[in-house]
């Protein structure tokens, strides 16, 4: 039976972990659950599956749920908690569906503990990569992608040398204004942003979706997973989601991975590598869909993404700053405080502001974050 901790337990990555738990109950033991704010969805989860430790975002958070959990479960809060869940129990495998890169101590006290990562909070990776992938290699930690198009690549690449590989490409269904121009966006509410035209995810990577920023953090994620340069990964626009993402090796040869859009699977794959079961998903039936599509990146539509690859290729604090001033402009976003063309707007305003440095330590990054955050905040 595999042990599971789980960093964001009520969110979309979250329960949907919980339903390939759900559907598998022999495999599987809950032993740690975080959640942020919902309560009353984390005192719920707490009663079902009986974990040893759950968290919340805060103390007066903790303080609501404890008399409501059941008698073996202890209460911890903010990021001491998050660290306890992730390091502290007998978990075999810590599934990171946590937003932000607030996830970042979680996940380095997770790889000290020895456990498996299975890793959806790709800002992680974005904000730390070489510090995070590093401490991995020493401790002889397994990082498996949760992401779609990191679990797809992940898929072709089985059993492949990595010296064979020419370029990956990671497909983006273009998000919620495809077909819009830029003169289109003027004017976009949040509740239009939020309308993803194939899967159903948090608001923030809703958001970053409709602004290629969520390309640009993949960009970045598959660089470290896959230690390819930037120039060996392309974006594609691929608007139905079936593609997830393919290789491209040196004789020419694709191959690529295929399914619905259900994260259902990445999830479980994830759980399961390098065995694969049934999944509770629809089958994929090419002859019913028909027609895939496919276009070009265009940089000038969604400069987002190309400033994501002059970060990822400027590398040290850059994409610490790239990503720590999106999750800020997304929110002030996502609070009404800005438009949606303002969040391009700053994410460059903060990265032209400043001076790439090295980041050598969790701290530097942590004050980096800091930093690039309090400028977003006002810019
Ligand atoms: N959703 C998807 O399909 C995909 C998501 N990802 C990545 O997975 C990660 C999670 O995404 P998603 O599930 O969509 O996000 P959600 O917003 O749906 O969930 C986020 C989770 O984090 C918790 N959380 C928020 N704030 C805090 C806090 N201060 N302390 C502790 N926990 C907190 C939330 O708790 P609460 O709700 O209780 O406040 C919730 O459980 C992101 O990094 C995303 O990029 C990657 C690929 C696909
Ligand atoms: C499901 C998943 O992995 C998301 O990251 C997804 O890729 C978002 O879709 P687009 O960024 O392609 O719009
Ligand atoms: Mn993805």
């Amino acid at each position: 039976m595999k042990k599971i901790a789980l960093l964001g337990s009520t969110g979309s990555i979250g329960t949907q972990t919980l339903d390939i738990v759900d559907h598998h109950p022999e495999q599987y033991k809950v032993v740690a659950l975080s959640a942020g704010s919902r309560v009353d969805e984390l005192v719920v989860q707490a009663n079902k599956y009986k974990p040893v430790l759950v968290s919340l975002a805060t103390k007066d958070l903790a303080d609501r749920a404890a008399p409501h959990l059941p008698s073996g479960t202890r209460v911890a809060y903010g990021e001491q908690g998050l660290i306890d869940v992730a390091a502290s129990t007998d978990a075999d495998i810590v599934v990171t569906a946590i937003m932000g890169s607030r996830g970042l101590p979680a996940t380095m006290a997770a790889i000290e503990a020895g456990k498996t990562i299975a890793l959806a909070n790709k800002e992680t990776l974005v904000t730390a990569g070489h510090l995070v992938m590093k401490r991995a290699k020493e401790r002889g930690v397994s990082i498996l992608p949760v992401d779609s198009e990191h679990s797809a690549i992940f898929q072709c690449l089985n059993g492949e040398r990595a010296q064979t590989v020419k370029t990956v490409t990671l497909t983006a269904s273009g998000g919620s204004f495809r077909d819009r121009t830029r003169d289109e966006l003027a004017g976009v509410t949040v509740e239009q942003a939020l309308n993803h035209p194939n899967w159903s995810m948090g608001a923030k990577i809703t958001i970053d979706s409709a602004t290629m920023v969520n390309k640009g953090l993949e960009v970045m994620e598959a660089k470290w997973l896959y230690d390819v340069d930037y120039d060996q990964i392309k974006v594609l626009i691929h608007p139905e989601s079936i593609i997830h993402s393919y290789v491209e090796f040196v004789d020419n040869s694709i191959v690529a991975q295929l399914g619905l859009p259900d994260m259902r699977v990445p999830i479980q794959y994830a759980l399961t590598y390098p065995d694969r079961q049934p999944t509770p998903t629809e089958p994929l039936d090419l002859a019913a869909i028909g027609k895939l599509h496919f276009r070009e990146m265009d940089y000038e539509r969604y400069p987002a993404l190309r400033l994501a690859f002059q970060c990822g290729r400027l590398g040290q604090s850059a994409p610490t700053v790239y990503n720590a001033a999106n999750e800020i402009a997304v929110a002030r976003f996502l609070n009404g405080e800005i438009a949606f063309l303002d969040i391009e707007r700053i994410l460059q305003q903060v990265v032209d502001r400043h001076q790439v440095c090295a980041v050598d330590h969790i701290d530097a990054i942590e004050e980096i974050d800091q930093w690039a955050r309090s400028v977003a905040a006002k810019v």
